[in-house]
């Protein structure tokens, strides 16, 4: 891991500090928040935001209990940075505390939980379900408890009961009186009540009759009821386990518990051949026996009770709940009951079987016979397109699918082809530049979030496509990259959309921290994370040499990005352009092409761009490369042998699925942002060579020492970090001066280079400035508006569109003149017209 840097004073994005479900404030990056709306007061649709609920998080954080009777620090002014203000030489060990992972702190909700021990992966699996993964390296994994947790812990139907019971069970120390206090006022109240649409009609369900008692004692909600309903409905609950989700071979719930059983036997037999000095084996066995013991009691808890709502009330009945109730409602759908809504025949192809984790991942879905609304985080690259997909196909209904770009709705089309035996024609996608209509009475229809949620006036077909959403139910709707979607556009949707169910999939929910609480009411909680590095050791996404290469500037360059302090354009141009970066970059894609990896180039400075990529007579695509070129790129780098290094701009950072790609290089990236470093890596997460024997990907940073990428870059890389990858600092690059053809070896080539750079405007140290989807169809209205014209509009491709010659997918906008100017052909291709076309020739003959 790169060593701590402190902030040049210069670099202005200082961070926020935000108060989190926990009382141990956190900072977050700044740059992650733009075109952030979440947690705004102003809501306009006239929906209350949920303030109330955000003290009460504060009011239930785990250290207002803990601190309550706790001494405050005194002394000097360094021991509270050891916590010596806390004594722990009360805490009382249990005789038997090696064999069990966790240790608590009661003060911030902290839970620290060793991987070594022998019942580390139950811990795990149980711990997912209850706390928030702070850090998960090798050794040692950090969560923390808290509102949100719970929350979602008891969504997804874990008691108050088995909570206390299992943080027992694993914890090294006895449970604090403080823990189970939280805990209990949280599930107090949190995951008790669930909206469930069943025959197409709401009710409010609770396993505990005493609560919807409470409610209906409340005026508002009171008034919402359906009058003909006097008493409690009781009925049984629908057990775990009943439903059997396409691509297993079982039910899920079935499968999940067979699969803690085979581990346990697992650990059983590989713990046989230790002789745990502790006794650790029966130790395990007796804590393994008494869970299920546990689990066998828990089946006899099955009655519901519930009374209908009024389906036109059903906001204010939320908004009541949530916001001023404190009794945030959970949402299910009684899928396998809806007979109003017409069944959609699709099924995952006979051949597919999903992977462990996506089964897990559903069984919280599913897991007691309806679809449970939530969140499920995956790795980049882990398969969250299936999970969606399959969730589908177990629900059987029409469902819409929302995606940030037009490029990723045609994937999603293409993936559902792939996967799944639907019908061509009951698939349909809805983007500025296609609008497809559906023909029959249920399917799928896939479309950006801008599309839904524009507010201007449309063009008749797509206010029509509009009309036919709006006017009818949805079986599901998936939500994909939830965490880059502002709540404002989620407020919009779900308001616009009936949807009986909403799945949320992220590979990361680094833009939770004060928002994940809107995520929570507009989706539903978090149903699973998965485990990054678990994932890479078993497989399924690629395992990464991450490595930050530290380059010297250049004398001369280093004046000038001392001379333009304050400068932050000009000084971030000088750092990219430096011509050691430039080195470093020529050394690592020819030492990787000669190993046979494909390598991707990353730069969100697209002046850098041109230079490196045509300096080094690489192919390039950024913003305002026509949708053909793109096209030839990227075939040529699937296919061609010739072509093993392409240089992208941040338009590549998400959505690209390149298999092939098998090394990344970063020479210029967007500040500090930790989202942007985890999406590019999970470019290279999904590579087809990742079963190789001893086959590794590899992920270089290229930082200039001693200038603001330094701070940067470490800020970066902290996600990563906190999912156990290790990144390693490389000083000099052996056999880099003997490199035949390296650039920039002479005082004079350097000079014209700094030269070049210094002529370029203040706007070239920019990283490019593209409008997605997401953000683009606002952006055209906008400037329309301004009187700007129409600025220039260009297409982008889809892998997928590769082999089929898929229309137009991907509208982006240009508002700089330069951008228009520069639209068409880059120079790499003007420059190289012979070979290019030698290349076209040969990627045509391969395509047909
Ligand atoms: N169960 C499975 N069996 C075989 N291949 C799978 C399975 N699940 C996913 N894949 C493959 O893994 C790759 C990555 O999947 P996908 O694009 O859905 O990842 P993702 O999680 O959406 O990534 P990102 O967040 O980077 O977009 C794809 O090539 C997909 O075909």
């Amino acid at each position: 891991m790169a060593p701590k840097r402190k902030a040049p004073a210069s670099n202005g994005r200082a961070s926020k500090r935000v108060a989190s479900g926990v009382s141990t404030p956190v900072s977050i990056d700044s740059d992650d928040d733009d075109n952030y709306s979440m947690g705004s007061e102003s809501d306009p649709e006239g929906r209350a935001a949920p303030q109330k609920y955000d003290k009460m998080v504060e009011k239930f954080s785990m250290s207002t209990y803990a601190n309550k009777n706790r001494p405050r620090a005194s002394g000097d002014a360094a021991s509270h940075l050891f916590r010596m203000d806390r004594d722990l030489s009360g805490l009382e060990l249990k005789p038997d505390h090696r064999l069990r992972p966790i240790w608590l702190d009661a003060a911030n909700g902290k839970v620290v939980m060793e991987t070594f021990s022998p019942s580390f992966k139950q811990a795990q699996t149980f711990l997912i379900n209850i706390a928030e993964p702070q850090s998960r390296t090798t050794n040692v994994h950090e969560y923390t408890i808290n509102g949100h947790s719970l929350f979602a812990a008891v969504s997804v139907g874990l008691t108050e009961h088995d909570i206390i019971r299992d943080l027992e069970l694993f914890s090294k120390t006895k449970l604090p009186e403080s823990i189970k206090e939280f805990i209990h006022m949280n599930t107090q109240s949190f995951g008790k009540i669930r909206l469930v649409l069943k025959h197409n009609r709401y009710f409010v369900e609770s396993s505990d009759a005493a609560v919807l008692q409470r409610l209906l004692r409340d005026e508002v909600v009171s008034k919402c009821r359906v009058e003909e309903t006097e008493e409690l409905k009781t009925e049984k609950a629908a057990k775990m386990g009943e439903l059997v989700i396409p691509g297993t071979k079982d039910a899920a719930g079935v499968r999940e518990a067979q699969a803690n059983v085979q581990q346990a036997q697992k650990r059983d037999e590989s713990d046989e051949d230790s002789d745990d000095e502790f006794g650790g084996r029966d130790a395990e066995k007796d804590m393994t026996e008494y869970l299920r013991e546990e689990d066998d009691e828990d089946d006899e808890v099955d009655q519901v009770h519930s009374f209908e709502i009024d389906g036109n009330m059903i906001q204010q009945v939320q908004e009541r709940c949530n916001v001023h109730l404190a009794m945030p409602l959970t949402e299910e759908y009684d899928f396998r009951n809806d007979e109003q809504n017409a069944g959609l025949d699709i099924d995952l192809r006979p051949n597919v079987q999903i992977r462990y984790y996506q089964e897990h991942a559903l069984s919280k879905m599913f897991g007691n016979g309806r679809a449970r609304s939530g969140i499920i985080v995956l790795p980049c690259g882990a398969g969250k397109t299936l999970v969606g997909i399959t969730a589908a196909c177990t629900i059987k209904k029409s469902a819409i699918v929302l995606c940030t770009s037009a490029m990723s709705v045609v994937q999603w089309k293409e993936e559902f082809k792939k996967w799944s035996n639907i019908n061509p024609d009951d698939i349909a996608i809805f983007t500025s530049g296609e609008k497809e209509k559906l023909n029959h009475k249920a399917g799928i229809i896939i479309c950006t979030y801008s599309m839904v949620t524009q507010n201007t006036r449309r063009a008749h077909d797509s206010q029509q496509v509009m009309d036919f959403i709006t006017s009818r139910e949805w079986g599901l709707m998936v939500l994909d990259e939830v965490h880059v979607v502002p709540a404002e556009m989620f407020r919009r949707v779900t308001s616009k959309i009936k949807t009986h169910s909403k799945l949320g999939l992220t590979a990361t929910l680094l833009r939770e921290d004060d928002k994940i609480k809107d995520l929570n009411f507009l989706i539903g909680p978090k149903l699973y994370e998965a485990n990054w590095l678990q994932l890479s050791e078993e497989g399924h996404i690629a395992r990464v040499q991450c490595a930050e290469v530290w380059c010297p500037m250049t004398t001369e360059f280093y004046s000038e990005y001392i001379n333009a302090t304050g400068k932050v354009n000009q000084q971030s141009l000088l750092s990219t352009m430096n011509p050691r970066k430039f080195q470093a970059c020529q050394f690592l894609i020819d030492f990787h092409e000669k190993r046979g990896d494909k390598i991707i180039v990353f730069s969100d400075n697209v002046y850098a761009l041109k230079k490196y990529a045509e300096g080094m007579t690489k192919p390039y695509i950024y913003g305002d490369t026509g949708q053909r070129e793109r096209e030839m790129v990227l075939a040529n780098f699937q296919m061609n042998d010739a072509v093993s290094s392409i240089f992208l701009s941040k338009i590549g950072d998400t959505s690209l699925d390149l298999p092939e790609a098998t090394c990344l290089i970063q020479i210029s990236s967007h500040y500090g942002s930790r989202r942007q470093e985890a999406q590019r890596l999970g470019r290279i997460l999904r590579a087809k060579r990742r079963n190789d024997e001893g086959f590794n990907a590899f992920f270089y940073s290229l930082v200039s020492k001693d200038t603001n990428e330094m701070f940067y870059s470490s800020k970066r890389q902290a996600f990563l970090v906190d999912q156990g990858y290790a990144f390693k600092v490389i000083t000099h690059l052996n056999g880099i001066d003997k490199m035949p053809n390296l650039a920039f070896t002479s005082q004079q080539d350097r000079m014209s280079l700094l030269t070049d750079v210094l002529l370029q405007s203040e706007t070239a140290g920019d990283v490019e400035d593209i409008k997605d989807d997401l953000f683009s169809d606002r952006n055209v209205a906008r400037n329309k508006g301004r009187g700007k014209g129409t600025g220039v509009k260009r297409q982008a491709g889809t892998l997928s569109s590769l082999a089929g010659g898929e229309h137009m997918a991907y509208m982006e906008y240009a508002r700089g003149s330069k951008a228009a100017r520069d639209a068409g052909r880059s120079q790499f291709f003007k420059k190289n017209d012979k070979a290019q076309e030698r290349k076209k020739a040969a990627a045509r003959a391969m395509l047909e």
